[in-house]
């Protein structure tokens, strides 16, 4: 094993100074790691700067979570004292602390080497030593704590099954491939428990894998195949339908043949070359042959023909060895001897065409042994062979091999999942999921294979969400109720009656009465808004679906309860109309002293104003502030926030919108709100992160928004506003008579009142992309085509004033026609605009353009779309927005059409976990059956503590980078 490499490795080039070292780490063990406090700093002391010389040239993140450690040692508890000098005695080139003391050889080493030996310390080493990845805030599952037994163990467990295997192989005398119906004969360990310990097999180094060269390992560790999992998770390409070998073999495909073994040959090519070539006879017919297909008179007559139509062909199957030691007779007839002449055989794989008539060259093939020529199981018929993508220079044939090898080395129960949980989900235990990807009796067998792998990739990333979650909260009632939320989302809502007063009163302002699918939004948001742990919710809906109004209805709630709310959005011109529309939908509120004071903070307000703004959410007069990242700024204090809407929450990372978390309320202070119009304030003393609101303007498939946002509760809006007329979609190619007939339509709708968008990709034309129609450069042409009409001009590079005002003309009505980018993509809200002109529409995505699109059709008026593409097949791919107008369509034919990154873009698909097998278009259904599983799992067990082989594996999975900007 690499420890024993390293240990020895170390333990020869000890100098003087890491003999001291020694001696302080025994005599500190010696005495159960309690000594006095002076000694301790001593210790302290030497053990920091001796760690320090032997990482200063690592980088690694281990290396500096072991100074960190060693810097502490003095105020660690006894166990952990101990649990890091093991570590210590690692990277000294032990095996653990036990270990140490037992060298006693290491008195009489002398200095080998001149620049002291742990120097030489590779750090890629002690991360395969301590495998261990901190789940949430629980204590690390160290895979190898450093307890001397389970080195021994391992070993012998290594040498176990490798005999076991050996024997295995003997009796059916076949070492180079792997007989799928066979059931492995090694013992049961596959999860081992040891003290609270608990080793995963798959993670076990590769040296497990019997009869595998040193440089194959090599090979296979060079290029990322550390542990069995790792290679198993090399999943084939796809799979080459196996036909049954005809007359007509073609070069290049893929057949299975059953023939006699002929020979069997040992061959040396070179001094470091050889290799094994078994001859296998075949009789091979045609299936095509006219008897098949004959009445039976014919088919008698025939018979005598179809036997002229069966042929023997010889495969000469070939497997080659590179290495001086694999040239020597004894091992070339060891080889030779393993295929024994006469045996019955089922061979596939992909044949070449060699020069000699009816022979065949086989060097990519598997092999099974009939036991005879009519046994039933293994009759030549067609199945799945894999094809594996090659990896860093491995050729897929050496990494079938080695595939099949660990799949015969695999025991039984190595799958973390309790039967009974696989069992409901109707899944595959993992060592057959395992066998059935890589070798498949039918692709039957491997799609119900795959089933199980994907599952466990959607699985174990909520299981990590969700547990990560839990662990943020204290007690277990807490725990419980949020479980409670996710399983039973449909039953948290709180209906108008339980609303707060303030809440009533700003909804008998609103000028139109709330549709049934936001009121069940805002009830869900309100329920959850009462719960004592932190909401977390997406609420996503349609374009133009109303959702800005649930989300101020959210943070009215609170308000109304004595708390403040602050609602974030990506842009300026986003953070004035929101604004703008909230003061008009409080001057409609009756009483005017419970109106809460809004106030609105973004990059132009004015220094003077952005500290009153400030003082004013210090000390409470502010209850509910708009605005854009500003909000986020660190010396942005509130008095008692309680809820953080983030507005496209796709355009702030991750980080940005968690900012909120670290703005804690304290219930404690009393607001002048809260004295004034709170009429049920809670008078608990916790303290707590603010909910947090996020919403999506781009509806996603649920099963992306789970995969996306595991952790969070979706709210889904499902209809739109009373009286919204479908806008009508065109697709015109942008030629000349295309754009006379665009320029004709927009006459006709500005004629009878309407008024335009017109968008362009780019804002100044440019000389690389000169198809590219740009908002500034035309805003002449287009003043001049329409003279009669005034004209805008809007796009990112303008001042937010002039930004503002270019909208506020539009949306007065003084300006007809808004030339502009796609800026407007998103939140604009201007109902009587009721035309929008896309000029090279190609140039945006499905999901950008049925964005863009919703910017018109908000009001009472017929609407228009037009879609000017460059060519005429680029208008092909835009047919699907002729067709429907309906996002959650659109996005899920996006999706399955150009996979999550075309519809997410490149920012928010940034961070979607990986998934080295599942499809998030075709496996929706799959992610949440795992979100049913893991809730079923953590409501059994909270901290898993009931499944310690979850836990470990959720460990090594490192579900937990997720969603890092
Ligand atoms: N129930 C309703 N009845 C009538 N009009 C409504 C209703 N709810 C919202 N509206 C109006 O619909 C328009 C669109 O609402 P809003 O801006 O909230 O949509 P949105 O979901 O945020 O869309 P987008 O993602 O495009 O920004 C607004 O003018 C709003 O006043």
């Amino acid at each position: 094993m690499a420890v024993s490499t390293l240990a020895v490795q170390s333990r020869t080039t000890m100098c003087s100074s890491d003999k001291c070292l020694r001696s302080a780490l025994i005599f500190e063990a010696q005495r159960g790691y309690r000594n006095l406090v002076s000694k301790d700093m001593r210790l302290n002391n030497f053990l920091s700067s001796k760690m320090s010389t032997v990482f200063s040239r690592s980088k690694h993140k281990l290396a500096e979570k072991l100074l960190k450690e060693v810097d502490v040692y003095g105020r660690a508890s006894v166990r952990d004292r101990s649990k890091l000098l093991n570590k210590v005695s690692v990277v000294m080139g032990y095996d653990g602390l036990d270990d140490l003391i037992d060298d006693k050889g290491a008195e009489n080493q002398s200095d080998l080497h001149p620049d002291g030996g742990a120097d030489d310390f590779d750090i890629s080493l002690m991360c395969k030593q301590f495998s261990s990845i901190t789940l949430g805030s629980s204590p690390p599952i160290e895979l190898y704590d450093g307890a001397p037994s389970n080195h021994g163990d391992s070993g012998l467990w290594a040498t176990k099954i490798c005999k076991e295997f050996l024997s295995s192989s003997a009796e059916t005398r076949q070492d180079l491939q792997f007989n799928v119906d066979k059931p492995s004969t090694v013992p049961q360990h596959g999860v081992k428990q040891n003290d609270g310990l608990v080793e995963v097999m798959l993670d076990q180094s590769i040296s497990f894998i019997p009869g595998l060269s040193k440089r194959n390992s090599r090979q296979l560790e060079n290029c990322g195949f550390h542990t069995l999992r790792k290679l198993l998770q090399h999943f084939p390409r796809t799979y080459a339908d196996l036909q049954n070998a005809q007359i007509g073999i073609e070069d290049g495909q893929y057949l299975i043949f059953v023939g006699k073994i002929l020979s069997s040959r040992g061959v040396r090519a070179s001094y470091s070359l050889s290799f094994l070539e078994v001859v296998v006879a075949c009789d091979v017919v045609d299936s095509e042959s006219p008897s098949t297909s004959r009445d039976d008179g014919a088919a008698l007559e025939s018979d005598k023909a179809d036997s002229g139509r069966k042929k023997t062909v010889f495969l000469h199957l070939k497997k080659f060895f590179r290495g001086t030691r694999f040239t020597y007779l004894p091992f070339l007839k060891s080889l030779e001897e393993k295929q024994k002449v006469g045996d019955i055989v089922c061979v596939s794989g992909k044949v070449r065409i060699m020069r000699s008539k009816n022979h065949y060259e086989m060097r990519e093939y598997n092999m099974d042994v009939l036991q005879d020529e009519n046994d039933p199981s293994f009759c030549a018929q067609g199945r799945p062979y894999p094809i594996y993508p090659s990896k860093g220079g491995l050729s897929p044939n050496f990494l079938r091999d080695v595939i099949s090898r660990t799949l015969k080395v695999l025991p039984s129960n190595i799958d973390p999942i309790p039967e009974d949980l696989a069992h409901d989900f109707g899944l595959l235990c993992l060592r057959d999921a395992y066998a059935g990807i890589h070798q498949p009796k039918s692709l039957k067998e491997a799609e119900l294979a795959r089933k199980r792998l994907v599952f466990d990739e959607f699985f174990y990333l909520q299981l990590g969400r969700l547990f990560q979650m839990l662990e943020g909260l204290g007690t277990e009632l807490e725990k419980d109720g949020l479980l409670d939320k996710y399983r039973k989302s449909e039953f948290n809502l709180i209906d108008i009656d339980g609303w707060s007063m303030l809440t009533k009163k700003f909804l008998k302002a609103l000028p139109y009465s709330l549709t049934s699918s936001q009121l069940r939004a805002a009830s869900e948001i309100i329920w959850d808004l009462k719960q004592p742990v932190p909401m977390n919710r997406l609420l996503q809906g349609d374009v133009g679906c109303g959702k800005t109004v649930v989300a101020f209805l959210a943070c009215v709630e609170v308000i109304g309860l004595g708390y403040q709310a602050a609602f974030m959005v990506p842009t300026e011109l986003l953070a004035v109309q929101h604004y703008e529309q909230l003061q008009k939908l409080l001057a409609n509120m009756e009483e005017e002293e419970c109106k809460p004071s809004v106030a609105l903070l973004t990059g132009s307000t004015s220094t003077r104003e952005s500290r009153l703004i400030r003082q004013g959410l210090q000390t409470g007069d502010i209850s509910l502030v708009i605005g854009t990242h500003s909000l986020i700024a660190e010396k942005v204090e509130f008095s008692a926030l309680r809820i953080a809407v983030v507005d496209e929450q796709h355009r702030f990372g991750v980080i940005q919108r968690g900012r909120f978390n670290s703005k804690l309320y304290y219930n404690s202070i009393s607001s002048k709100l809260s004295s004034s119009i709170s009429d049920e304030s809670s008078q608990d003393n916790v303290i707590m992160a603010p909910h947090v609101l996020a919403m999506s303007a781009t509806p996603i498939p649920r099963s992306l928004a789970l995969a996306l946002y595991g952790d969070m509760s979706l709210t889904q809006i499902t209809d739109l506003p009373p009286g919204r007329i479908p806008v009508e979609t065109f697709l015109i190619e942008g030629n000349e008579p295309g754009f006379e007939k665009v320029y004709q339509m927009m006459l006709d709708e500005l004629e009878a009142g309407g008024k335009i968008y017109l968008v362009y990709p780019v804002i100044e034309q440019s000389e690389q992309l000169p198809q590219l129609r740009a908002a500034s450069a035309d805003l002449e042409t287009i003043s001049q085509k329409f003279s009669g009409y005034k004209c805008g001009l809007l796009h990112g590079k303008m001042k937010s004033d002039d930004k503002s005002e270019a909208l506020g003309l539009f949306r007065s009505g003084e300006t007809n026609i808004l030339l502009s980018t796609q800026v407007i993509e998103i939140g604009v809200d201007i109902p009587d605009a009721s035309m929008m002109v896309v000029m090279n529409a190609e140039r945006f995505g499905i999901a950008q353009l049925h964005q863009l699109r919703g910017r018109v059709g908000r009001g009472g008026r017929n609407s228009k779309c037009i879609l000017v593409a460059s060519t005429d097949s680029s208008l092909s791919r835009l047919k699907v927005l002729e067709e429907s107008s309906d996002g959650f369509y659109l996005a899920n034919m996006d999706l399955v059409m150009r996979g999550p990154g075309d519809l997410l873009g490149r920012k928010q698909s940034g961070h979607l976990p990986e998934f080295p097998i599942a499809r998030l278009d075709i496996d929706g259904n799959i992610i949440q059956e795992a979100h049913l599983a893991a809730l079923k799992i953590l409501g059994d067990s909270l901290d898993l503590e009931k499944y310690p082989n979850l836990k470990a594996e959720l460990s090594m999975r490192q579900p937990l980078c997720l969603l890092g900007d």
